[in-house]
């Protein structure tokens, strides 16, 4: 199993609710991934502020007290003020008036060890190991606020139980892919990828995954193109969920084997694995829902 959960928010005064939420999507899902779990959230004022550039680390090691010193480390590196917060055990680092590739370049000479959970202008990315509804609380989720995240819930079929191996994989800027499945043939496309420059951070095979996204995405192909060419490029099993930084899309491969449902109001575009997880989103009684058809990408632009 593994659970997917997203939700895309087009009315404004649901923003202050995307935490709680998507909070409670995820909890529902937590019997299908009890592993470990990982959230997407765009647009928190406190965790991704507007304008400024911002950065998700895990495996930094910074405790709480060390935190005055990792920002003065990363500031005198970048050159100019950053803040930082753990969240859990991630350290969320964000700067203003600068772009998230070059704080991440400041960020990983600092901690090249560290792994790099997400980045982007409007990103945050918070993973870890354990049941998905006591991290929900650990992060702090049912504060936040955004419009538009992104959830999962791992029971883990291709690589070890570690932070680094669980959803969502976020290896592009703004960008965030969630997998219910397993890719196959994911070896091949890693040697493949490795072949044109891309590295990897773990074993998974999703991360090969939102690999080539990425990878088709930095060669100019929009998200829709990206996924028709997963479905030709990766074989196996996948109800894929990517976001973006204006877009929310969904595909599934040719059987669909693996559950999903999508729903869609005036007010906002909801995807799971199973309906439960949407059943107490406002206004879902008047909702469109549908079972998304094998091979088709479904995709929404903000
Ligand atoms: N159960 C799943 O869907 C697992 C997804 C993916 N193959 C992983 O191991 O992370």
């Amino acid at each position: 199993m593994c659970g997917i959960v997203g939700l895309h928010l087009r009315n404004p005064e649901l923003h202050p609710r995307l935490g709680e939420l998507l909070g409670q999507m995820l909890g529902e899902m937590q019997d299908r991934g009890a592993d470990s779990a990982g959230i997407a959230i765009y647009g928190d004022p406190t965790w991704s502020p507007a304008g400024h550039g911002c950065v998700s680390l895990l495996e930094t090691g910074v405790e709480a007290a060390e935190l005055d010193a990792a920002t003065a480390a990363v500031g005198a590196e970048l050159g100019s003020e950053v803040t930082a917060q753990l969240v859990d055990d991630t350290l969320v680092l964000a700067a203003a008036d600068v772009d998230a590739e070059t704080l991440l370049t400041a960020v990983t000479s600092v901690y090249p060890e560290a792994l790099v959970a997400g980045f982007g202008a409007d990103l945050t990315v918070l993973k870890g190991v354990g049941a998905p509804r006591d991290l929900v609380q650990s992060w702090g989720l049912p504060s936040a606020s955004g419009w538009q995240g992104v959830g999962h819930t791992r029971m883990a079929t291709e690589s070890a139980v570690t932070s680094s191996g669980a959803h969502p994989f976020a290896v592009g800027p703004e960008q965030c892919l969630v997998h219910n499945g397993s890719f196959s043939n994911h070896a091949t496309i890693r040697r493949e990828l490795r072949a044109e420059g891309v590295s990897f951070d773990s074993e998974n095979d999703t991360e090969v995954g939102a690999r080539f996204v990425a990878h088709q995405l930095a060669q100019g192909k929009d998200v829709e193109t990206a996924l028709k060419e997963v479905c030709t490029t990766f074989d196996g099993f996948y109800t894929l969920l990517v976001s973006n930084h204006d877009s929310f899309a969904v595909v599934r491969d040719a059987i669909a084997c693996k559950p999903a449902v999508i729903a869609e109001t005036d007010d906002w575009v909801a995807m799971a694995s199973e309906y439960r997880a949407l059943a107490n989103l406002p206004g879902v009684e008047n909702a469109r829902i549908w079972e998304p058809e094998p091979e088709v990408v479904y995709a929404w632009t903000r």
